[in-house]
């Protein structure tokens, strides 16, 4: 068996992912330019700083690993920033993406799980959200995972390069051990922000909009443990491996919480009032954002384990109070 690469392991999700391909005795190489990873988040002695924008550099990886699948997790993935630096989003994740695929495609390599988001939706139409929802992306980032995700059609046609792709609502938690956890920066996520918040780093926890048509008026989300998610990646690795065809997947628990809903399992978490600010709406934020994950659990048989959004919460928290200042202490 040769190695698994995975691209951005040292992000968030990827470095949880690769926990879990070690834990079952997966090689794993990981490549990252570390623009947002942290060298700390890496498990693997496999680790190849180079960034997929840089053809050159990238062939020299496939030339040094014999490689079986690919796991694409490197993106910029900020929405806000996307409608300010398209060119920088699409070049990331469009043409970093593609040079990938070339160079699986020269070396004859045909697994791929793809990370993409509910963000390819835009406003929904229904909730919860099936796959065959129809895609009207409503910001760049989005419009940049649906455009991928389009290319690896095409590439399957063409070459016969089996993907899943796999669409995540709101990753959240940590790492059940305490030895990964979310450490983005800027942060923008909501449940890292109100435990920062929580632990006096922040003033307060702004609500980005509360006239929003919800029982509470503010935006609901379908939150989902990041060792689920790794449990999903894998499974889709190994369905590849065993023959599935190329499949796309809704990755969440199909139940929503609202922000403050978020806030009070929070502060019933760490054990204290966390200070809110009631603000404006942010920019491109649908109401509500919830998954039917039916399909998943139905061809996988995938089942979450911590779909409890205060155990989500409490590992997030556990993580943070020991490295209050993430990878960087
Ligand atoms: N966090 C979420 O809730 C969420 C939801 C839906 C989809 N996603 C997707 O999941 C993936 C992982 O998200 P995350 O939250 O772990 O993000 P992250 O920023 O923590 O991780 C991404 C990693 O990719 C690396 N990277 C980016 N561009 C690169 C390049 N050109 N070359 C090499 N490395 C590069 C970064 O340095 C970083 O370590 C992303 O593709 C994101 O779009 C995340
Ligand atoms: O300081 C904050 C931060 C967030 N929010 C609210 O909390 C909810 C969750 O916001 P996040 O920024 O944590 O996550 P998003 O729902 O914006 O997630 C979107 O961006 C992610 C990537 O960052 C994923 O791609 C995901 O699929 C996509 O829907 C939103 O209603 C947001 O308005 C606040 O009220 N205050």
């Amino acid at each position: 068996m040769g190695f698994i690469l995975v691209t951005g392991g040292a992000g968030y999700i990827g470095s949880h992912v690769v926990k879990e391909l070690l834990r079952r005795n997966y090689k794993v190489v990981v490549l990252d330019n570390l623009h947002k990873g942290h060298k700390k988040a890496v498990l693997t002695p496999y680790f190849e700083i180079v960034d997929l924008k840089k053809m050159d550099s990238l062939r020299e990886v496939f030339e040094k690993y014999d490689i079986d699948a690919v796991m694409h997790f490197a993106a910029l993935s900020t929405v806000a920033e996307s409608m300010k630096e398209p060119f920088k989003y699409y070049e990331n994740n469009i043409l970093g993406g593609l040079n990938l695929l070339e160079l699986m495609r020269e070396y004859n390599i045909k697994y791929f799980i793809f990370s993409s988001t509910a963000a390819v939706y835009g406003e929904p139409q229904v909730v919860p959200i099936p796959e065959d929802h129809p895609k009207n992306p409503t910001n760049v980032y989005g419009s940049s995972k649906l455009m991928f995700e389009e290319i690896l059609s095409w590439y399957d046609e063409i070459y016969k390069l089996r993907y899943v792709s796999l669409r995540y609502f709101n990753a959240a938690g940590a790492d059940l051990e305490g030895e990964l956890g979310e450490d983005h920066r800027p942060e923008t996520h909501l449940i890292p922000i109100v435990l920062k918040t929580a632990l006096g780093q922040r003033e307060y926890i702004e609500i980005y909009g509360t006239d929003y048509p919800t029982p509470d008026g503010t935006c609901i989300r379908d939150y989902i443990h990041v060792v689920d998610l790794a449990e999903a990646h894998i499974l889709a690795l190994e369905a590849l491996f065993d023959g599935m065809r190329s499949e796309v997947f809704n990755l969440g628990n199909e139940r929503g919480y609202s922000v403050r809903e978020v806030i009070n399992i929070a502060e019933k978490v760490v054990g204290q009032k966390i200070p809110i600010k009631e603000g404006q709406r942010r920019l491109g934020d649908p109401a509500i954002l919830i998954a039917s994950s039916n399909k998943i659990k139905k061809v996988l048989k995938w089942q979450p384990k911590f779909n409890d959004l205060e155990i989500m919460i409490s590992s997030a928290w556990n993580w943070m109070k020991k490295h209050p200042f993430g990878y960087s202490e």
